[in-house]
């Protein structure tokens, strides 16, 4: 645990683990749903196997390693859009999932109209939301396209558009999966701002591919590899290792096809 952040656990795993389902055919699945009682059809998928993590209130933790290795599902499982195949999960407190709340938008209907229904979902009433949403319109600085269907939107205004929802919502954990990837300069700088602020009272989840990121707004650094926690403490210390194996492994590639 830092210094700076409390003794209250507000998130809790214990050999938490998540395994997908892979089928080889289509069929496979129907068969499953019908008969799978009985039988098997698919083979299990293991991308997170025993996570045991405690993240403190007040604690903003950057989420490393290299693409596929379970950083996203990690955050679905502690976000409930996924639930964990096996192990223990505890969350206390609300949490705004930014990347998450911007893929439930329906497309259909307008930037206006997912505020209303996104804020509703983050546990606002209506006319909280009312109230909050020329601020949230300031923030997504989308202009007129508040009023166009989200299907006509870019990943970047999506992104947007959910920023601005979870930003409003008095979280007591944000959860930031790669959201900031998408963001143009302008939008990225607002966002690490915010998150800045956030991060003095709220606690904070952070995926990102920038260690400059991570060591800017962590307290604590996380690698995972192959599902598993591999390294977690002070950002500085899980950047450098991490970054000494990918050297690591650099150096062999380039051995291995020198040799060839
Ligand atoms: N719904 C799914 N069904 C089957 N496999 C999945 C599903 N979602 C993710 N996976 C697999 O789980 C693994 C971990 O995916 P995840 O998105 O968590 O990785 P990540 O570390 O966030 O990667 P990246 O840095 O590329 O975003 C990958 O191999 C991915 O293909």
């Amino acid at each position: 645990m830092s210094s700076s952040t409390s003794s209250e656990v507000v998130v809790r795993t214990r050999h938490l683990g998540k395994a997908y389902q892979l089928y080889a055919h289509r069929s496979d699945w129907l068969k499953q749903v019908m008969f799978g009682t009985w039988k098997t059809y698919y083979k299990p998928f293991w991308v997170l196997r025993d996570i045991d993590l405690d993240v403190y209130r007040g604690d903003s933790i950057g989420i490393l390693g290299r693409n596929g290795c379970g950083k996203s599902t990690l955050l679905q499982v502690i976000c409930g859009m996924t639930l964990p195949s096996n192990g223990e999960l505890r969350v206390t407190g609300r949490v705004a999932p930014v990347l998450a709340l911007g893929a439930t938008f329906d497309a259909e209907l307008s930037g206006r109209e997912n505020i209303m229904i996104g804020g509703a979902v983050m546990g606002l009433s209506r006319s909280e939301v009312l109230e909050k949403f020329d601020s949230m319109a300031e923030f997504a600085g989308i202009g007129d396209y508040m009023e166009q269907p989200v299907k006509h939107y870019s990943m970047g205004m999506r992104t947007r558009l959910a920023f601005a929802i979870c930003a409003h919502v008095e979280a007591e954990i944000l959860v930031v999966d790669e959201a900031l990837a998408v963001g143009d300069a302008a939008f990225q700088r607002k966002c690490l701002d915010w998150i800045d602020s956030f991060r003095r009272k709220g606690t904070l989840l952070f995926v990102s591919h920038s260690p400059a990121e991570v060591r800017r707004l962590c307290n604590r650094a996380i690698w995972i590899e192959d599902g598993r926690i591999r390294s977690q403490g002070e950002p500085s210390v899980v950047i450098r290792a991490y970054h000494r194996a990918m050297a690591m492994e650099k150096d062999d590639i380039h051995r291995f096809s020198v040799s060839e």
